[in-house]
């Protein structure tokens, strides 16, 4: 009897406990809803107050939190989490992607996308591409969008486009991935003037026109009538895209200061090892590369949650991860530039600008991790990874406590624990990001230390905050260029490219066309 009770009580507080973090998760998600709406609202007037030819130093760009390595930020409300409601009749879940067959002879350019101008301000620059065949240049700063929060819609599906998109932001009423107009801003050619820029991409004359036709009709409600107005806003919004190219820059020269100046605590983190690896997790890599390997046979080595398609296996050894951090926190201290990893995360680093890809990420994503997600995700690029954007976001209590729901710019992501010693902070799955979080049966996944949780890019997911301590992660946003060439995992769009640094946003493009695309810029 006593037993029983026991046992009642029991599975009685864990129904709480379930039942009061989803309350968390929809009170968020409230809050989330009320900060986009008002960001929406005051950047809205700000573009009024400019298109009525007021010349005052703020502008709508001005609005929007800059800093000089992380880009573009709307005010997001970071703590909350944003709740996915964007639907498109076009998606479906569980897309299928094309075969992946072995690149393309040509394709060897690496891009960044487009679509969505005042979308993120993230750079990815890696100095350290792998392949010979990636080469440096410039990236597109206007869309290099990573990680997308995705607010519940509050535009009517007949209403205007939303004013801004940022990919990392909840500005947005309604995210152009959901399907919806994106506009391009390529804009005059005086706005391109980057000096290293080479190509621009497809849509480039049409790009203005989508933006009058998208936002002129909302611009001109709020009082935005001349043309002199409204030229006045595209200017405002050419330079803010100009800053944002700039940014890219930035990247590079971080990388080639920290190159130059930071002394390493502990150089060997940099080049992978062996013995850095579990056991468990060099058995899995092998059992995958053996000729009977199969997907049911792979199962039963890692734990899923069923049905989900999220796995969990050891990584790191504990010691590896523990000098990884010193090493981390060594270059936190110093003086050496810092770049974040996204607009959501202030306190990440970077790994390719710190000199992590070479000699670490790309031989773990190419050798160990590779076999792995070829026979669990073909279907989302699994077989054809070809590069990746690697970064350690960081948690503590007076800094990041939590991330907001969203999808990756990845098809595949993995997310290993590194330490420290932390409280809560669980990572939060709900379904695909086609699938309104109302919808969605959320599920829960304990970070531990050493392991790692491998799940598709466009699943949507969060991080619950931590209750104390400090939590460090390693995240790797894998890419596969031939999935992502045919359809932006961000816009769900044919992506419109232009060249970009290293491995960029991980869109490839074949240099014939890559030379017709450059006579055009
Ligand atoms: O904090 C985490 O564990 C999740 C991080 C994440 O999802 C991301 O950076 O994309
Ligand atoms: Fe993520």
């Amino acid at each position: 009897m006593d037993a029983l009770s026991k046992t009642a009580v029991l599975e009685i507080s864990k129904l709480v406990e379930i039942e009061s973090k989803m309350l968390k998760i929809e009170i968020n998600r409230g809050r989330n809803e009320i900060a986009s709406l008002t960001e929406k609202l005051q950047l809205m007037e700000k573009l009024l107050y400019m298109a009525q030819g007021n010349r005052q130093e703020s502008t709508a760009v001005a609005m929007m939190r800059s800093t000089p390595d992380r880009g573009l930020v709307l005010q997001p409300e970071r703590t909350n989490p944003a709740i996915n409601s964007s639907q498109h009749p076009e998606e479906t879940k569980d897309r299928a992607m094309p075969g992946c067959s072995e690149p393309s002879e040509g394709a060897t350019r690496t891009y960044c996308h487009q679509g969505g101008a005042i979308r993120c301000g993230v750079v990815i620059s890696d100095d350290d591409a792998t392949s010979e065949n990636w080469k440096p240049v410039v990236v597109d700063i206007q869309v290099s969008s990573d990680v997308t929060q995705c607010p519940r819609p509050i535009r009517p599906a007949d209403s205007q486009p939303p004013l801004f998109t940022d990919g990392f932001v909840n500005m947005n009423s309604q995210s152009p991935e959901a399907g919806e107009s994106v506009w391009n801003l390529q804009l005059p050619s005086a706005c391109n003037n980057l000096e290293n820029e080479k190509a621009m991409s497809q849509n480039t004359v049409p790009s203005e026109q989508q933006f009058r036709l998208d936002y002129r009709p909302v611009l001109r409600s709020l009082g935005c009538v001349t043309e002199q107005q409204f030229e006045d806003v595209l200017v405002k919004i050419c330079q803010e895209v100009d800053r944002r190219k700039s940014l890219d820059v930035a990247s590079a020269e971080r990388a080639a200061a920290i190159k130059d100046a930071y002394q390493p605590l502990h150089p060997h983190v940099y080049h992978l090892k062996e013995c850095f690896l579990t056991p468990k997790f060099k058995h899995i890599v092998e059992y995958c590369q053996g000729t009977s390997a199969s997907e049911e046979g792979l199962l039963e080595h890692l734990d899923e949650v069923p049905g989900q398609r999220v796995y969990r296996f050891p990584v790191f050894e504990k010691q590896f991860c523990e000098e990884l951090l010193q090493e981390l926190e060594h270059f936190e201290r110093s003086a050496a530039p810092k770049g974040r990893p996204n607009t959501m995360n202030h306190y990440g680093i970077l790994l390719n600008e710190l000199g992590f890809d070479r000699g670490f990420i790309s031989p773990l994503r190419e050798q160990y991790l590779h076999p792995i997600t070829s026979l669990l995700y073909p279907d989302c690029g699994g077989q054809c990874l070809d590069s990746q954007k690697a970064f350690v976001v960081k948690y503590d209590m007076h800094e990041d406590l939590d991330l907001c729901y969203h999808y990756d710019n990845a098809e595949i992501t993995l997310n290993v624990s590194l330490g420290k010693d932390f409280t809560e902070g669980n990572l939060y799955f709900g379904n695909m990001r086609q699938v309104p979080l109302s919808e969605s049966e959320c599920f829960e996944m304990t970070h531990r230390v050493t392991e790692g949780l491998l799940h598709r890019g466009q699943h949507m997911h969060g991080a619950l905050p931590i209750s104390s301590g400090q939590r460090w992660n390693l995240i790797i946003w894998m890419r596969a260029s031939q999935v992502r060439n045919d359809l932006c995992p961000m816009c769900q769009r044919k992506p419109s490219l232009m060249e970009g640094v290293g491995f960029a946003d991980g869109f490839t493009q074949n240099e014939s066309m890559l030379n017709s695309l450059c006579l055009l810029a």
